[in-house]
């Protein structure tokens, strides 16, 4: 029998034991050199904790409030596609695990249980992520099933105009399921001998004509609040406080789109001296430990999202191993608070990090 994974880590091998290797190469994969995914990790190493000691920290408390509603940590599940492929019990289990663990989930656009099955697994509060199609009615009524099914806000996530280039899903010849969510909308059955035939699905739905004037469009259509997601420059931040957007979400979507783009922590905090506090500035991309969601919430994040780990933790083991991966998280969070001499969130401040930026990193390499 395996070892108990001790960190959400160790729980990569055990997705890749239990998965076809189609599946677990699309979800462990970056684009092209895949630099940016080990950069994302990496990245969070080269950063250090300042803990501030002689203080009473007999008791802690990592919950937190985002976007109004009240979490039991600064930590939500991020949006990823087609958790069926990793587990029979799909986006049902990780919904139920989030909801145990009082975190909120992200439901993915491409998810292969449907809105309406995953809201009524359980009660937790739950947000949509959206990507916008060439056929945008289909875009629309998804906002309107994701409203009518008691989700919370929606994610609008705009780094996709394109599929990144995946080489493993090119190689594997990557096919997605049909998804029951689009079914009478839309097929996702491609035969194409050529590549990733997700790629070839992705490319005659995604509309690559999406822009900033969207988004007055897409707050039209809903009265959920909208937030971005794939923020990377101070510039695209100032712009979203232009359009009105309830929140930025600093991502480069798990080093999968655009490979060479910064590691996200390393641009985390030119968005939130842009941002000046005005609204939330949600963080992800390759948080792996406590000590990583600290750092970030002391950089500004408000909460951090947690992509590969969770699928992992479904892949080895359904709802279980997604709270297995939330509460390490939440309990190494904790700890690192205990120990940096914060007693709750709020104790957790830029002067508990002493962030190496990447140019000294490498002025020192070279
Ligand atoms: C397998 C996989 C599927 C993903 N699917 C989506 C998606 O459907 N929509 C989206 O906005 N982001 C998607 N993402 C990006 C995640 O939301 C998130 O930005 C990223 O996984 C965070 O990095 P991490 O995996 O290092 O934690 C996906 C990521 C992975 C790994
Ligand atoms: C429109 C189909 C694209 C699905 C890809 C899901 C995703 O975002 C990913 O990173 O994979």
């Amino acid at each position: 029998m395996e070892a108990e994974p001790v960190n959400v880590s160790e729980f990569q091998e055990l997705a890749r034991l239990a998965l076809p290797k189609m599946y677990y190469d699309f979800y462990a994969g970056g684009a092209e050199d895949q630099h940016t995914l080990e950069e994302n990790v990496k990245a969070f190493q080269r950063i250090f904790i300042c803990p501030r000691v002689l203080i009473d920290v007999s008791r802690t408390d990592t919950s937190t409030t985002i976007m109004g509603y009240k979490t039991s940590a600064p930590i939500m599940v991020a949006p990823t596609a087609m958790h069926k492929l990793a587990h029979p019990e799909g986006e049902v289990a990780t919904a139920r695990a989030s909801a145990t663990a009082n975190v909120i989930m992200v439901l993915s656009f491409n998810s292969t249980c449907t809105v309406e099955e995953v809201a009524s697994s359980c009660n937790a509060v739950r947000f949509f992520q959206l990507y916008v199609y060439k056929r945008r009615e289909i875009s629309a009524f998804m906002v309107q099933r994701a409203e009518r099914n008691g989700f919370k806000a929606i994610i609008l996530t705009v780094d996709t105009p394109r599929l990144g280039r995946r080489e493993p899903d090119i190689k594997n010849k990557m096919v997605a399921p049909q998804l029951k969510n689009f079914e009478g909308l839309i097929s996702t059955e491609m035969n194409t001998d050529k590549g990733s035939n997700l790629e070839a699905f992705a490319s005659g739905v995604l509309d690559a004509s999406l822009c900033w004037k969207d988004i007055g469009w897409l707050k039209s259509i809903t009265s959920l609040p909208v937030l971005i997601k794939g923020v990377l420059t101070r510039e695209d931040a100032l712009r979203a406080l232009e359009v009105g957007v309830a929140g930025i979400i600093v991502s480069n979507h798990g080093a999968r789109q655009l490979d060479y783009s910064p590691a996200t922590i390393n641009v985390l905090e030119e968005v939130v001296v842009a941002v000046q506090g005005k609204i939330p500035v949600l963080f992800d991309g390759g948080v792996r430990r406590g000590t990583d969601i600290f750092k970030a919430l002391a950089i500004g994040a408000q909460a951090v999202m947690i992509g590969r780990p969770v699928i992992y933790g479904l892949a080895a083991n359904g709802e279980h191993g997604v709270s297995r991966v939330i509460n390490m998280l939440k309990d190494e969070l904790e700890l690192t608070m205990a120990l940096s001499g914060c007693c709750t969130v709020k104790d957790i401040s830029r002067s508990h990090s002493s962030k190496v930026s990447a140019q000294a990193y490498y002025a020192w390499m070279i």
